[in-house]
C-alpha cells in the first residue's frame, strides 16, 4: 500500500467531528480538550511526529498524552523535540493545519503539502517514543497515535505510563546516546538512578530535616514518586522523610480534584484532605508532575504559599552561593527569568539582595526556557510552579574542569556538580524540583518559615475579565506583555490609575489559554491591590465592551 493510502485508510478510523473542524489549535500546552473528541487530533499529531523526525534525519521525537491539571475527562497531546524541549514554535501551525483538515482526502493533501514545503525526505527514518499519564482515555488515544505511526512506518517505543518530564528526559537521552552530551541511560530506571545518585552527592555534607508531605494530585506523580523513593537513601541514612498523599490512580474521578498544585495555587489553600499541622512542610504536584508548589501553615494557622517565584529565588541564591564558594563566580553568570506575573518583591530581592540579572519574558514556558539558555546558569519558574534551571555547555565545562583551591571550594564544587545532574535540564520537573528544594533547605538549615522570610511579597490580585473579543487586546513588542498596544487609549488609562498607588504596578493582557483578558495588580497594601485591580479591570471592560 502506498504511503498516502495508508495515511488515508488509517485516518478513516479516526474521523474529525464536523462541528469541530477549524476549531483546533496547537497552543502553549499542545492540544487539550475533552478526551472524547481527541481521537482524530492524536492521530494527526502522530503524522506530524513522523514528519518532524524525518525532517531531522531520524532524530527521535516524543509524544506525550496528558492534560496535566485539567479535570479527569479531559486529555491532551504534545510533541517533544530532540533535546527534550517543547516542539519548535514554527511547527505548531502545522499541527493545527493537520488537525483541522476536514476529510481524509484533505488530510492527505495537507500532509503532502507539508512534505513538500518542509522538504521532508520520506525515505529518511522516523523515530518516535511516547508515553501517557494515568487518565482512563490514555490507552484509547495511544491506539490512535499508533495507527499514525504504523501508517507512516515509524520506529516506535511505547513507554506506557510516565510523568511528562520523564518523557522529555528519555527523548534527550536517546538523541544524545553515545555523544559527548550523553544525558543519561535511556530508561525509566535510568531516570531514577540519575536523580538518586545526584541527590546523594548533593546531600553528602548535610542531611534531610523534618518530614515532607507530597500531594500527588492523584496523578502519575504518585506511583513515580513511590518508585523514585526506592532509589533514595532512607531517613535513617540522612535521606528524606517523605509522606506520599493523594496518590490513588485507580479512582479516575479523583485526579486533580480538590488537590494538586493547580488547586493549591488557584485557591491559595491546602487540599481539604490535608492533615498537616502548623509548620509542617508540604508540597503539591500537578497531574503530570511538571509543576510543584510548596506551602505550610504558620504558627497562627494561616496558609502560606511558596510558589514558583520562591523556588526561583531559593535556587538562584543557592547556586550563586555555590559558584562563589567554589571560586567560579567570575566564570558563571547566574540569571533569573521571570514573567510579568512574578511578584515585584521577588524581582527586587533578586536584583538588590542577590545581585543577579533578571530577564522578563512573555508568559509561557517556552519563552522562559529560551531566555534562560542565554545565561551560563539560567533559573526560570512561572509563579504557578513550572520551571527548572539550565546550565550552558560552557558552564558545564567550567564546573567540570575547575580545580578547587581549598577543601571548602571542593565541597561547594561537588554540590554544584551534583545539581547539574539533579536538575532536569529539559523541562520543569516536579520530582527533580522537589529534590532540589529539599537539598537547598537542608544545606541552608531552613524551615519553610525561614524560606518565606527571605522577602515579603507585595499584596497582589489577579482578575479574569471576559470581553467580546480578547484578540482586540495586543501588547507592545519587547515589553514582555506589560503594556497594551491596542485598544488605543487603554494603556494611557491604565497608567493614570496606577500612578495613584504607592508601589502600584498593573497590566492587562489577553490570555493565551482562555477566552479572557487577565489583569494583574500589585500595591503596598492588600486593599490598594484589590482597588487597583478592580479599576484596571473596569478599564478593560470599557474598551472590550461586548
Ligand atoms: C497568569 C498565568 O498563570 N498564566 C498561565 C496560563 O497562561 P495564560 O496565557 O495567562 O492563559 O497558562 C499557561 C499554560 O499552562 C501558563 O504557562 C501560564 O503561566
Ligand atoms: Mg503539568
Amino acid at each position: 500500500m502506498s504511503h498516502d493510502q495508508a495515511v488515508k485508510e488509517a485516518s478513516a478510523k479516526h474521523p474529525t467531528p464536523a462541528e469541530l473542524v477549524g476549531k483546533f489549535q496547537y497552543g502553549t500546552a499542545g492540544f487539550r480538550m475533552k478526551a472524547k473528541i481527541l481521537d482524530s487530533v492524536v492521530y494527526r499529531v502522530g503524522l506530524l511526529a513522523s514528519l518532524r523526525s524525518r525532517k531531522l534525519n531520524g532524530q527521535t521525537i516524543g509524544v506525550m498524552i496528558t492534560a496535566s491539571h485539567n479535570p479527569p475527562e479531559d486529555n491532551g497531546v504534545k510533541l517533544v523535540d530532540p533535546m527534550g524541549e517543547m516542539l519548535e514554535g514554527s511547527w505548531e501551525k502545522y499541527a493545527t493545519q493537520l488537525a483541522n483538515a476536514d476529510s481524509d482526502e484533505h488530510l492527505v493533501q495537507v500532509y503532502n503539502e507539508l512534505v513538500k514545503t518542509l522538504k521532508v525526505n520520506l525515505d529518511a527514518p522516523a523515530r518516535v517514543i511516547f508515553a501517557r499519564d494515568t487518565r482512563a482515555s490514555g490507552s484509547r488515544l495511544v491506539e490512535c497515535l499508533n495507527d499514525a505511526l504504523t501508517a507512516t512506518k515509524a520506529e516506535v517505543t511505547d513507554y506506557r505510563i510516565l510523568t511528562t518530564p520523564q518523557l522529555h528526559y528519555l527523548v534527550r537521552c536517546v538523541n544524545t546516546k553515545g555523544t559527548q552530551e550523553e544525558y543519561g541511560e535511556v530508561s525509566e530506571k535510568g531516570y531514577y538512578e540519575k536523580l538518586a545518585a545526584a541527590f546523594k552527592q548533593a546531600m553528602e555534607h548535610t542531611k534531610g530535616q523534618g518530614h515532607l508531605t507530597v500531594d500527588c494530585a492523584n496523578g502519575v506523580g504518585g506511583p513515580k514518586l513511590r518508585e523514585l523513593l526506592k532509589y533514595l537513601p532512607s531517613p535513617a541514612d540522612g535521606g528524606l522523610d517523605i509522606k506520599v498523599v493523594n496518590d490513588d490512580v485507580h479512582k479516575p474521578e479523583t485526579l486533580n480534584h480538590q488537590c494538586g498544585a493547580d488547586f493549591v495555587k488557584t485557591n491559595q489553600r491546602a487540599p481539604p484532605s490535608s492533615k498537616a499541622g502548623p509548620g509542617d512542610r508540604c508540597c503539591s504536584l500537578d497531574g503530570d508532575a511538571d509543576r510543584i508548589v510548596y506551602y505550610f501553615q504558620d504558627e497562627k494557622n494561616v496558609f502560606r504559599l511558596l510558589d514558583g517565584d520562591r523556588i526561583a529565588t531559593l535556587a538562584a541564591s543557592f547556586i550563586a552561593e555555590l559558584a562563589r564558594q567554589s571560586g567560579l563566580m567570575d566564570k558563571l553568570t547566574v540569571g533569573v527569568v521571570q514573567t510579568a506575573y512574578a511578584n515585584g518583591a521577588s524581582t527586587t530581592y533578586i536584583q538588590k539582595n542577590l545581585g543577579l540579572q533578571i530577564v522578563c519574558t512573555p508568559t509561557g514556558v517556552k519563552h522562559l526556557h529560551h531566555a534562560a539558555t542565554r545565561f551560563d546558569v539560567g533559573v526560570y519558574f512561572e509563579a504557578n510552579g513550572h520551571g527548572t534551571v539550565v546550565f550552558s555547555p560552557s558552564a558545564l565545562k567550567s564546573i567540570h574542569t575547575h580545580q578547587p583551591q581549598s577543601p571548602a571550594q571542593a565541597d561547594a564544587l561537588t554540590t554544584l556538580m551534583a545539581l547539574t545532574d539533579l536538575i532536569n535540564q529539559t523541562v520543569g520537573d516536579a520530582l527533580s524540583d522537589m529534590l532540589l528544594v529539599e537539598v537547598i533547605l537542608a544545606h541552608k538549615g531552613f524551615s519553610c518559615a525561614e524560606w518565606l522570610q527571605t522577602y515579603t511579597d507585595l499584596p497582589n490580585r489577579l482578575v479574569r475579565v471576559e470581553v467580546a473579543d480578547r484578540n482586540l487586546f495586543t501588547t507592545v513588542e519587547g515589553t514582555a506583555e506589560r503594556q497594551l498596544a491596542t485598544p488605543a487609549g487603554a494603556q494611557k488609562d491604565i497608567e493614570k490609575v496606577v500612578a495613584k498607588y504607592k508601589d502600584g504596578r498593573s497590566f492587562a493582557r489577553a490570555s493565551g489559554t482562555e477566552d479572557a483578558v487577565r489583569v494583574y495588580a500589585e500595591a503596598s497594601t492588600r486593599a490598594e491591590a484589590e482597588d487597583l485591580a478592580a479599576a484596571v479591570a473596569q478599564i478593560v471592560r470599557k474598551y472590550g465592551a461586548k
